[in-house]
């Protein structure tokens, strides 16, 4: 394993809102063998987090621990409260409601025969329970969802029959369904054009800026680092956190991905990161 690069740029390290999500020593497990460890991560609200690092940095499984999917030790908080709860150590209700996730899409059982708005209901039921019907007020939040992600005209549709930009939108909906505080996304831009891509950053960037915590993984490192306001390089430890201008540098790339010193990709990341700072057309300019 790489030694830590002394990039730590937390959302607790610098002046702001606190954060909503806070992890500290988080080690997963699986299989018997160790997948994540020591992990120390925040993001507050109204961020925008990129979470990237190599195939098998434990990125979903970080974000499936975050959920109480998977067994981990450590602690894990929204808005300063245990996220997890009882003896078993699940979920707290609070987490329940308050973190909307989005996984990669080849997850989601597409020839289950429900239409589009069935299938953004299912994103209540953690309010509506399994045992109770959907009140006016669950279909009132599946409208504004599909709204959000411009899916109404097709709310009738089997989902079977969508697009993959198309299917993105109704898993976002789904997690929107619960007006989360904290957005998980795993991967949303697999596959999609880059018009999409676009589209849907924008309103990952809006969502965020309603003071909601939003925490994407993706492998497009230059599109993260133009996109997001901080980002957080993971290879089954936090490698490295901050800020697209705080990680321009090569380092902290080359110890979480291997990569050697003349990577292209290194200067594509080095050429975002520093129009990002110098506030040119080339940079997303948010940070
Ligand atoms: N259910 C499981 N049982 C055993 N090992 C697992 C399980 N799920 C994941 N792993 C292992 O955990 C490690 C991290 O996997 P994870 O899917 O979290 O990585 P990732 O960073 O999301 O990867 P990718 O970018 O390829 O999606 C991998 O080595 C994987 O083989």
């Amino acid at each position: 394993m790489t030694a830590t690069v002394a990039v730590d740029a937390s959302a607790a390290a610098r002046p702001g809102p606190a954060p909503v999500l806070q992890v500290r020593d988080l080690a997963v497990a699986l299989g018997g063998r160790p997948v994540l460890d020591d992990v120390r991560l925040e993001v507050a609200e109204g961020e925008l987090l990129g979470l990237v690092g190599p195939n098998g940095a434990g990125k979903t499984t970080l974000l499936r621990a975050v959920l109480g999917l998977v067994p981990s030790s450590g602690r894990i908080t929204i808005e300063g409260q245990d996220a997890r709860s009882g003896r078993a150590r699940t979920r707290s209700a609070r987490a329940t409601r308050s973190i909307g996730y989005v996984p990669q899409r080849h997850e989601f059982a597409w020839d289950f025969p429900v239409t589009v708005e069935e299938a953004v209901l299912t994103g209540r039921v953690a309010r509506i329970g399994w045992l109770r019907g959907a009140r006016t007020e669950d279909y009132r939040a599946v409208r504004r969802a599909l709204d959000r992600v411009e899916m109404t005209h097709l709310r009738a549709r089997p989902v079977g029959e969508l697009s993959g930009g198309q299917r993105q939108r109704v898993l976002v909906a789904r997690a929107l369904a619960l007006d989360p505080r904290i957005l998980l996304l795993d991967e949303p831009f697999t596959g999609l054009d880059v018009p999409t891509q676009e589209h849907l950053t924008e309103l990952f960037r809006e969502l965020a800026d309603e003071e909601r915590a939003v925490i994407m993984t993706n492998h497009d490192l230059v599109g993260a680092v133009h996109a997001c306001d901080r980002l957080c390089l993971l290879n089954r430890t936090v490698v490295a956190s901050g800020t697209p201008a705080e990680l321009a540098g090569p380092e902290p790339w080359m110890t979480a991905f291997g990569v050697s010193a003349g990577s292209p990709l290194l200067t594509a990341i080095a050429q975002v990161a520093k129009a990002r700072t110098t506030g040119s057309p080339d940079g997303g300019g948010s940070a």
